[in-house]
Formats: C-alpha cells, sequence, structure tokens
C-alpha cells in the first residue's frame, strides 16, 4: 500500500495548472450513452475515478479513443450491457450517473447501488423518485437497482432535497423524454451548468441549469458533441487553502474564481490576499490565519467538499473557529487524525469546534475518504517534523498528480510503498 511522508513546516511558493473537475469530467463521460454518435470531452483529469468511470463505460459497450492532444471521443454505437456491476460501482458514487442515461437511451438499467466517500448515508431515492415519476418502473433486487421504462415520460419533479448527481441524472434522463420535464428544487452547482452544456451541444434543450428550476424538452434523439470539461473548483480551493495553512504565494492557472466565491471570501477573512483574473487566481498569505467559521450548504454557499482542508487551516489559526456541516451526516472522519498532530477538536453532533494550537506535530494518520485526505496533507504540510499518510488511494480519486504539483510549490513530499 501506498504512503505519502511530507516534511512539514515550509511555507509554499509557485505556480500551479488546476485540472478538469473530477464531478464534471464524471457526469460528461456518462452523457455518452444517450447518443450513437461519438462525444468529444476534452480536459478530463488523470484520475482513479475516471479511470474507474473508462473501465464501466466500455463494459456497458462504450467505445473509447484517446488522441495525442488530450481528446477523449467516447462512441455508444450500440449499448450491449446496461449492466454496472458492484465490483466496478462499488468505490465510485458517480456510478449512479448511469442509471438516468441508460434508461433513456435503452428502457432498462440494472446499476448496483453505488459507493464512494463514506461519509454519510448517501442514499438514492431522489434518482429513483423522480424516475418513476417520469413512468419508469423501478425495484431494487440484491443490491442492485432494476429499471425498466417502454419510454420516459416529461413530469413535474420537486426534490425533496438539494442533490446534485440526483439533477444530473433526472437531468440528463429527460433530454431523450416524450414531453417537457420541470425539475424543481434542483441543485445550482456548476457541475450542473457544464453538463447542461455538453448535453446542449449534443442537442438537448434545457433551460435553466444554474437555478433551481430547470426545463428540458425532450427530443427524439441527440448527436455527438465536443465539449471542454470545467476546471475543478475542489482542487483550485485545495491548493489556495494549504497556502493559506504554510504561508507563501500560490499563482493558479486554468481556473475561474467565479467557481468558488464562498471559499475565497473565508480566505480573505482567514487574512489572505488574493487577485483574480479571467482564469488565474493569486493567494499570499503572511501571517498566520486567522479562525474563520463556517457552515457547509449547497451551492453557492461553502460547499462540503472543502470543509475538511479548512478544518485543517483553523487546526494551526489565531483563534477559535466553529465548523458545521449540515450536507452528510458523517463527514468528521478527519478530526481523529488531526488530533495525532495535536490538533484542538471537540466534535458535538455536525459541529466541530476548532480551537487553533500555536503548532502541530508531525506523526502517522489514515486517510479515511477523499477530503479528508487534502485535510490530513494540509495539516502534514503545516505540522513541523515528519508526517506518513496511508490509505492514499482516497486521494488518486480525486486529486490529478497531488504531490508532483505540491513539489513545484516547494514541498518535500514523497510517495512510498508501506514500510
Ligand atoms: C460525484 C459528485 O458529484 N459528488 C458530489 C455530489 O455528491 P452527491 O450527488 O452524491 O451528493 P448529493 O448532492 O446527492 O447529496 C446531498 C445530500 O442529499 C442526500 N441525498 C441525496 C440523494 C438522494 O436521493 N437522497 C438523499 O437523501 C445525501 O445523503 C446528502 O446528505 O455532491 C456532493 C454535495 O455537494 C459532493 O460532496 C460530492 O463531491
Ligand atoms: C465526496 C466526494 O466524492 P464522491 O461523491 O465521488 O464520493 C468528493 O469529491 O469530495
Amino acid at each position: 500500500m501506498q504512503k505519502l511522508i511530507i516534511q512539514g513546516g515550509q511555507e509554499l511558493c509557485g505556480e500551479i495548472r488546476i485540472s478538469g473537475a473530477k464531478n464534471a469530467a464524471l457526469p460528461v463521460m456518462c452523457a455518452s450513452l444517450l447518443t450513437s454518435e461519438t462525444v468529444v470531452i476534452q480536459n478530463i483529469p488523470n484520475l482513479q475515478d475516471v479511470a474507474t468511470m473508462m473501465a464501466l463505460l466500455e463494459q456497458i459497450g462504450v467505445g473509447i479513443l484517446a488522441n495525442d492532444s488530450g481528446e477523449i471521443a467516447f462512441s455508444a454505437t450500440t449499448i450491449t450491457n446496461p449492466t454496472a456491476p458492484y465490483e466496478m460501482v462499488k468505490t465510485m458514487r458517480a456510478a449512479i450517473l448511469v442509471l438516468g442515461p441508460l434508461l433513456a437511451r435503452t428502457g432498462q438499467a440494472h446499476i448496483s447501488l453505488p459507493g464512494g466517500c463514506a461519509i454519510g448515508l448517501r442514499p438514492v431515492d431522489q434518482h429513483i423518485k423522480g424516475l418513476q415519476s417520469m413512468g419508469a418502473e423501478i425495484s431494487i433486487e440484491q443490491g442492485y437497482i432494476q429499471a425498466r421504462a417502454d419510454h420516459l415520460t416529461g413530469a413535474r419533479i420537486i426534490m425533496d432535497l438539494v442533490t446534485v448527481t440526483g439533477t444530473e441524472n433526472l437531468m440528463m434522463a429527460a433530454t431523450l423524454a416524450h414531453g417537457t420535464t420541470i425539475l424543481e428544487n434542483a441543485a445550482r452547482e456548476p457541475e450542473i451548468i457544464d453538463l447542461a452544456n455538453c448535453l446542449i451541444s449534443m442537442g438537448a434543450k434545457i433551460q435553466g441549469a444554474g437555478s433551481d428550476v430547470i426545463t428540458i424538452e425532450g427530443v427524439e434523439r441527440l448527436h455527438g458533441g465536443s465539449h471542454t470539461v470545467m476546471p475543478d473548483r475542489i482542487e483550485t480551493g485545495t491548493f489556495l487553502t494549504a497556502v493559506a495553512a504554510c504561508g507563501g504565494e500560490i499563482h493558479l492557472m486554468h481556473t475561474r474564481a467565479n467557481l468558488l466565491d464562498a471559499v475565497l471570501d473565508k480566505l480573505i477573512e482567514a487574512g489572505a490576499s488574493i487577485d483574480t483574473g479571467e482564469n488565474w487566481i493569486h493567494l499570499s498569505m503572511n501571517r498566520r490565519p486567522r479562525a474563520v467559521n463556517l457552515r457547509t450548504a449547497p451551492y453557492p454557499a461553502f460547499p462540503t467538499d472543502m470543509q475538511a482542508q479548512f478544518m485543517a487551516m483553523n487546526a494551526i489559526a489565531e483563534g477559535t473557529a466553529v465548523i458545521t456541516e449540515t450536507i452528510f451526516e458523517n463527514r468528521f472522519m478527519h478530526v481523529q487524525e488531526l488530533q495525532r498532530l495535536n490538533a484542538n477538536i471537540h466534535v458535538e453532533g455536525n459541529t466541530a469546534i476548532v480551537s487553533g494550537v500555536a503548532e502541530l506535530g508531525g506523526a502517522k494518520v489514515m486517510a479515511t475518504d477523499l477530503r479528508a485526505s487534502a485535510c490530513l496533507v494540509i495539516a502534514g504540510l503545516v505540522a513541523s517534523g515528519e508526517t506518513e499518510i496511508s490509505r492514499i488511494y482516497h486521494l488518486d480519486r480525486g486529486y490529478e498528480q497531488i504531490e508532483s504539483k505540491l513539489k513545484q510549490l516547494g514541498a518535500n513530499i514523497t510517495r512510498t510503498r508501506a514500510r
């Protein structure tokens, strides 16, 4: 098993190129199931989740071809096996995103209930309820969602809660339904807009993506298209937070500041200076961070996927921060690992009270999920001495070349086999 070894305590300075967004690339790849023609996608990050999704799409029948300029072509000419087996989806939440497209295109889908980060129960009842409103017959048998529909019919669907992949699944299914679908209480995340743009390039009729009401007029068929995946706002936020915690200066290219206003506001509150341009962000930090309170909530509020990284920064901040997690019921697993580094954190229900300490000390810690891993990397970079992080396969699900990017900033970080 691989590990990361970090010698912490240094400032970080340098320039980094931000990769395409995991949470935008995965749904866009699934959109290729909706057409027999080729969909060409650029800026797909090289991640474990992307490799898992490619393997899943291939076994469904999709031909995948990468060229030298970084474009990847997906051709779902015929769907031979509308199934997502347990072995392939147990590690990846986004596998549920083949459900809507397969049902809309072939009238059937057999999808293992998905895995992903162990951060809460993560049911998919809203996906199922929405598809049932569109006429699908769905049952759960032996851990699989068994779905059938002669055809899907447009419907008005009011989601009980804001769900990102739920909105994406229903939006994709609705593109080929008979009639108009109205999704109310839809998620407003930028990744929804990115997916809608891809679908529109394939001939879909979608209005309102990015607002909480999305209207989709079903069409007879979709054609091929091309799309460039948006920058990863969580990777962007993670590097900015690392530098805010360690001190130093960072210039991020190929990203967009307007994707993470809530995060930038909190970094400024912590004491960082931030400049932004059309596709870059520059942050400098020349003081110990100030503690910042935060409460996670659906976009445009503070993202749950940045909560753990801000916990690491608050652990060495001046003052006490109150962090409230409202999206997932079990997303504080990094707390007990941070405590091994001498962090002073007290959890009560969905609130963590973080009393900043002047210094963290290196220790052996274990990554428990994707963003918890990023939190431990940041804490390790801040801590004096050596930090060893195990179970870093979580990190590789969502960060492209994280240690080489951190080395570009001057971090002392190496990947090693188990000792
Ligand atoms: C691949 C991907 O894009 N993952 C992101 C997506 O996950 P994902 O789409 O899985 O998260 P959701 O937005 O669906 O989940 C939000 C909340 O709704 C609940 N829920 C969701 C669906 C449902 O049918 N029933 C239900 O109760 C979940 O348990 C959770 O408490 O959005 C999350 C919230 O921004 C992010 O943390 C994940 O990084
Ligand atoms: C929770 C995350 O991923 P997933 O939904 O794929 O588990 C994440 O990206 O932080």
